[in-house]
């Protein structure tokens, strides 16, 4: 698989790329940013910390504000950063034209309905195809990864990790969708990418995933107690009441006075990539 880079330049002794390649999941080009801490002697595997953004993202907003490269060169994992839906001329967006679906919000699922089926499978896209091209360019070592992600790729990353047992070694998340199935940003998307059907959609929800057996071994979650998304479309009491019905660990932290923001992220990014760290290199 090719792989053009399109710029990489160094910080904190490493190196933070921003790459395109040809997707074979969304049939479009994909770009994504991948920091590689500085190490001991080159070409020697490091851990890798995958990161889903929110909507309306592409790479470049945590790869610009999220400042999670300083811990990461101290802790030594690689830190990367996919887009969050495939993107062009020929990729169908909201009917509405509206931001909080189609380009830019491709909720980590692959579609079944038209016209999003052809280019919309994101799931793949990141559980298979870029860890794949990932492993065949750069010293990962793919048997250590972690996920987090934020608002809508908080439900990626805690989706991902609920659906995939033994993928990934820990699993945190910034500010997420925790039950789409029970709130508008997440029922337009599964409506339109899924059609109708209560049975297909609790695959792609957490609450429903835990409620319905799936199991983390714990999970870490900062919320802003002022972000304006928290009653309507977050509902992080729903993630509360799971976890403590199955017994999974929730660490879950309301940050008072920090809202949606990568203000809000950037806070706590060292927090996370530590939480991880230590995870990873156990
Ligand atoms: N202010 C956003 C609302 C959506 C939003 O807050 N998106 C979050 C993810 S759900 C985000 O990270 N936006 C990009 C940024 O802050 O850089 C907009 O209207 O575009």
């Amino acid at each position: 698989m090719t792989l053009e880079t399109v710029s990489e330049v160094k910080s904190h002794g490493g190196v933070q790329g921003v790459y395109r390649h040809a997707s074979a999941a969304t049939t479009t080009d994909m770009v994504f940013s991948l920091f590689l801490p500085p190490q001991p002697e080159r070409g020697e595997p490091v851990p890798l910390l995958w990161y889903l953004s929110g909507l309306t993202c592409t790479h470049a907003n945590v790869t610009e504000k999220g400042e999670f490269r300083e811990a990461c060169a101290r802790a030594g994992i690689a830190f990367i950063a996919p887009d969050t839906s495939p993107r062009g001329p020929d990729v169908p967006d909201d009917p509405e034209g509206l931001w909080d679906f189609g380009q830019g919000a491709g909720f980590y699922l692959d579609a079944t309905q038209q016209p999003w089926a052809t280019h919309f499978n994101m799931r793949r896209y990141i559980l298979d195809e870029l860890p794949a091209l990932v492993a065949q360019h750069f010293p990962a070592d793919m048997t250590r990864q972690s996920i987090t992600g934020h608002s809508m790729g908080g439900h990626g990353a805690l989706t991902l990790a609920l659906s995939s047992p033994g993928r990934f070694r820990s699993v945190s998340a910034f500010a997420p969708i925790v039950a789409p199935r029970q709130v508008p940003w997440g029922r337009k998307a599964l409506r339109h990418y899924l059609g109708e059907g209560d049975a297909v959609w609790r695959a792609h929800d957490t609450v429903a995933l835990i409620e319905d057996g799936a199991r983390v071994d714990e999970l870490l979650v900062d919320i802003g107690e002022a972000d304006p998304f928290l009653e309507k479309e977050l509902r992080p009491e729903l993630l509360e009441d799971a976890c403590a019905d199955a017994g999974i660990p929730l660490t879950l932290r309301r940050q008072a006075g920090y809202d949606h923001s990568y203000y809000f992220i950037s806070t706590f990014m060292a927090d996370h990539v530590g939480w991880h760290a230590e995870r990873l290199n156990r």
